[in-house]
C-alpha cells in the first residue's frame, strides 16, 4: 500500500489577546495529500505568519488541530496503534530551520546519529552502525573524519543541517517535513542542501513537504507548490504553472515581490502583512510554551 499523509479540513486556532473573539485562526480548512509513490517534492510557500510552521507541526503530530484530521495511511495520527505510531515516527521525519536546537551542546554530534541507529535498530554491531553512519555522512557530502567527534558548535550551520540530513538518509523515511531548512544558509550551501533533497527523492524515493517563504527556492526544487496566506491555501499546482500563470492575486503579489537583479528595475513593492500587527503576533507566539520537538 502506498504511504500517504492527508490533511482534511485542518483548522488551527490559538488564543490571542486583542483579536476578534480572543483567538487567531492560524490555519483554516487546509486539505492536501502527500503520497510516497511516486516520490514528489511539494512546497508550501507563504509570508511570515501565514501558518506554514503550524501546518508542519500538525503533520508531525506536535500540535493537534482544533478541527479536521491529519491522516497517515488513512488513519488519524492521534489515534494510531503502537505499531502504526512507530511506523509513522520512522517514516515522517522533520528537518527544521535551526538544528542547533536539536543537538545537545554537551554531546558530540555523533550522538544524534547513534541514537537513530539504536532507536530504530538499524545495525546489529558497532562496526555495522559506524559503516552506516559514515555512508550517510558521505551521502550528504560530509567527510566523516571531519564531523564525527565534534561538538555542535564546532560545525557550521550548513554542516549541522547536513548531519540532520545524514540522519534522514539512515532512516530512509517515506516523508521529509522540512520547515524553512535553508533560510539560515548562504546561497552555495543552500543549493547543496536542495540538491541533496532532490537526490533523496530520485535515489531513495523520499517525498518532501518543503516549507519556505522563498519563491526562488521553490522554483529550484520544482515539483508542486501550494501558496498559503492568512492560514488559507489559496493556490496549488505544478511550480511552472503557478509561477508563470498565477491565478490568485496573492501569488501574483508574491511573484512581484521577488527582488530583481536589474539595477534599473529596483525592488520597491512591499508585501502587506495580514491584519494582525507584528507585535500582536509576536505576543501571541510568546504566550505559548514552545515544545522542543523530540526526534
Ligand atoms: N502556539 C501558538 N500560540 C499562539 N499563536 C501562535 C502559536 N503558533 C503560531 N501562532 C500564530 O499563528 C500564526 C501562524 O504562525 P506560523 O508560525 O505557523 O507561521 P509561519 O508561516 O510559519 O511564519 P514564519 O515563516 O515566520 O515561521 C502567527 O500569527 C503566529 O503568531
Amino acid at each position: 500500500m502506498t504511504k500517504t499523509i492527508e490533511l482534511k479540513g485542518v483548522q488551527q486556532r490559538f488564543h490571542a489577546r486583542g483579536t476578534a473573539g480572543g483567538y487567531l485562526t492560524a490555519v483554516d480548512d487546509a486539505s492536501f495529500t502527500l503520497s510516497a509513490e511516486p516520490a514528489q517534492v511539494t512546497s508550501l510557500v507563504g509570508q511570515s505568519g501565514s501558518g506554514k510552521s503550524t501546518i508542519a507541526r500538525n503533520v508531525l503530530g506536535l500540535q493537534k488541530p482544533t478541527a479536521g484530521d491529519v491522516l497517515y495511511n488513512g488513519k488519524d495520527i492521534f489515534q494510531l496503534s503502537r505499531a502504526e505510531y512507530d511506523d509513522y515516527r520512522r517514516n515522517v521525519q522533520p528537518v527544521f530551520q535551526d538544528p542547533y536546537a536539536i543537538f545537545n551542546p554537551f554531546y558530540r554530534v555523533d550522538r544524534v546519529l547513534w541514537k537513530a541507529v539504536k532507536k530504530f535498530g538499524l545495525a546489529s554491531t558497532r562496526e555495522a552502525g559506524l559503516a552506516l553512519i559514515e555512508e550517510s555522512l558521505r551521502a550528504v557530502k560530509l567527510e566523516p573524519e571531519r564531523v564525527l567527534g565534534r561538538y555542535p558548535h564546532q560545525l557550521s550551520g550548513g554542516q549541522r543541517q547536513r548531519v540532520m540530513l545524514a540522519r534522514v538518509h539512515m532512516l530512509r523515511p517515506a516523508f521529509i517535513i522540512a520547515d524553512e531548512p535553508v533560510s539560515m544558509l548562504d546561497a552555495q550551501v543552500r543549493k547543496l542542501f536542495l540538491d541533496i533533497l532532490l537526490d533523496f527523492q530520485r535515489d531513495h524515493g523520499m517525498t518532501t513537504l518543503f516549507i519556505t517563504h522563498d519563491l526562488s527556492t521553490v522554483y529550484y526544487l520544482g515539483g508542486d507548490v501550494m501558496v498559503i496566506t492568512k492560514g488559507v491555501i489559496v493556490e496549488r499546482g505544478p511550480v511552472d504553472t503557478v509561477m508563470h500563470e498565477p491565478s490568485h492575486p496573492y501569488t501574483k503579489l508574491l511573484l512581484d515581490s521577488i527582488p530583481q537583479p536589474d539595477p534599473d528595475q529596483r525592488w520597491t513593492d512591499r508585501i502587506e502583512v495580514d491584519e494582525l500587527g507584528e507585535e500582536e503576533k509576536a505576543e501571541a507566539k510568546l504566550a505559548s510554551t514552545p515544545e522542543t520537538p523530540v526526534i
